[in-house]
């Protein structure tokens, strides 16, 4: 980036004078540290704790990544929990330990609706990818969406509705105040029967004693969960024992180096230009 001053941050030197930041869960300490700085690019797309960060002045421009090669990592991510869910792998791994050949009922697409919790670039690529595959799919914003193939329910007056048609939810909403606590017992008990749970959101989207009690009640036959209030998961936690809960180390979508460095390059291009960029965040709206 010729023209660009690059360093690494250091609390114990003098200040750099940087204007741009590019940070992942920062030290209040860079704020009072680094008082130049006018934009912070966000090394991930959830800008969640940064926005609880008071210390960050309003005048700092935050940016997240948008997409960078995440999107596809979450479809991924989605299709492989549907997968194994829909056209019951793990039925066969347990016959296969027991060298019992399985010759159960075939399963159909039409019995595993799914529904996307919140279609922004990535909700928007699962939602497609999983519709693509032939699945009945339908996505949940706060307003309307038009992608091809893709139910559009929008708003709160929605959600009822757009759960009592879904077997298979995934989670990739922004962690807002509206959508702390979204998955909880009144609203994963309105899916159809046998649904399974997918959070790559955030872990406080979801009341995990909610669901913890509902998949011993019956009321939710399994989960895949990359993401929890406390990361990493405490060892005694009861989703690591469960043997219906599947959980990975917060790995859904990865932040690629080399597409993010690409996309911040750009972008802090087009500012010394002087021109707008995308991916700035809203404050007001939380993401
Ligand atoms: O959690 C990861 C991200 O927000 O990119």
């Amino acid at each position: 980036m010729p023209g660009c001053r690059i360093s690494v941050w250091n609390p114990d030197g003098p200040p750099s004078g940087a204007e741009v930041a590019l940070v992942w869960r920062p030290p209040v300490q860079l704020f009072q540290h680094e008082t130049g700085l006018k934009t912070l690019f966000n090394l991930g797309a959830g800008v969640d704790a940064l926005l609880k960060m008071p210390e960050i002045p309003d005048h700092v421009r935050i940016v997240r990544l948008e997409d960078a090669g995440m999107a596809v990592q979450m479809a991924e991510y989605a299709l492989y929990a549907l997968l194994r869910v829909s056209r019951d792998f793990e039925a066969f791994d347990q016959a296969q330990a027991r060298q019992h050949w399985d010759t159960r009922e075939g399963t159909r697409q039409a019995d595993w609706p799914v529904g996307v919790l919140g279609l922004g670039q990535v909700g928007a690529r699962v939602a497609q990818t999983l519709a693509d595959f032939g699945y009945p799919v339908a996505g949940w914003s706060r307003s309307p969406r038009q992608i091809p193939g893709v139910e559009s329910f929008a708003g709160e007056a929605a959600l009822p509705e757009f759960l009592g048609r879904t077997r298979f939810l995934v989670n990739v909403l922004p962690l807002t105040p509206d959508t702390q606590g979204i998955l909880n017992r009144e609203t994963l008990s309105r899916l159809l029967p046998g649904a399974h749970l997918v959070n790559v959101g955030r872990g406080e989207h979801l009341v995990e004693d909610d669901l913890v009690q509902m998949l011993e009640e019956g009321e939710i036959a399994g989960a895949t969960l990359d993401v929890f209030h406390t990361e990493p998961l405490p060892k005694d936690h009861p989703f690591w024992h469960d043997p219906r809960v599947h959980v990975t180390p917060h790995i859904a979508a990865r932040t690629l180096r080399d597409e993010s460095i690409a996309q911040i390059a750009g972008k802090v291009a087009q500012l010394k230009r002087g021109e707008a960029i995308t991916g700035v965040v809203e404050r007001s709206r939380g993401y």
